[in-house]
């Protein structure tokens, strides 16, 4: 049995709820779990349909991005996996999907605006978005370079990952993270319900005003505070 099948169970079973959950169609997306004692992650092989998978077909790669056990073709996300791995230490699971509404959200080049308070039970901001990607960085390392994006956006915004475990790429789509890969998929479907409510609220009302700030701090800190009672 392989030293890294813990993160090959763990990795597989995120990859088998993104379909479940109706996050992803066909192979739209893929999942990691990281093991960061041992400084790798195991992540979905790239074009294999999830009714395929199984634990044994995780490939293992190293923080920059090398195959350290595996015989199929590492996700092409698997880049932006390793990039993000290597600079947010807390990290141990990353997804990314194109889930029909982040990625509507992403096409669009919008943030997603805080209108509501199942928006404030996991966030105090938007959920941002991160700029398309330049010219010369699509036709350079275009998948390490998205992880790089996403970092750089983070950074200009003043956003911690810690805090914020969500982001949309403009022009591409959704990615979250967690201290685990189960708590990535977990924050996937949040981004997806909360993104289809957003588009919802706008269409029934155009001018719709963000959440008062009284309404953001009482739900966030009613579920993440020091008396939270309840969370993820
Ligand atoms: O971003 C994209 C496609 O735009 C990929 O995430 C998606 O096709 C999944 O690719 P992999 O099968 O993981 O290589």
């Amino acid at each position: 049995m392989s030293i890294y099948q813990d993160i090959k169970e763990k990795a597989y079973l995120a990859n088998m709820q993104l379909p479940k959950l109706g996050l992803v169609l066909f192979t739209f997306g893929n999942a990691s779990a990281a093991d960061r004692a041992k400084g790798v992650f195991a992540i979905k092989p790239s074009g294999v349909a999830y009714e395929e998978l199984s634990p044994e077909k995780m490939v293992i790669v190293d923080f920059e991005g090398h195959t350290v056990e595996g015989n199929l073709r590492p996700s092409s996300d698997t880049l932006t996996h390793a990039v993000l791995y290597k600079h947010w230490e807390e990290i141990g699971g990353i997804v990314h999907t194109h889930s029909t509404y982040g990625t509507a959200w992403a096409q669009s080049q919008r943030a997603i605006p805080i209108y509501g308070t199942t928006h404030a039970d996991h966030l105090t901001v938007d959920i941002p978005c991160a700029p398309p990607m330049q010219d010369d960085r699509i036709e350079g390392n275009y998948e390490y370079e998205t992880g790089f994006q996403i970092m750089n956006h983070f950074k200009a915004a003043g956003l911690s990952y810690k805090e914020v475990e969500m982001v949309l790429v403009g022009n591409h789509a959704p990615f979250t993270w967690g201290k685990t890969a189960e708590k990535a998929v977990y924050n996937s479907a949040v981004l997806e319900e909360v993104g289809r409510m957003a588009l919802l609220t706008e269409q029934i009302r155009k001018d719709v005003p963000k959440l008062k700030e009284a309404l953001i701090k009482k739900h966030y800190d009613r579920k993440h505070g020091t008396d939270a009672y309840y969370g993820q």
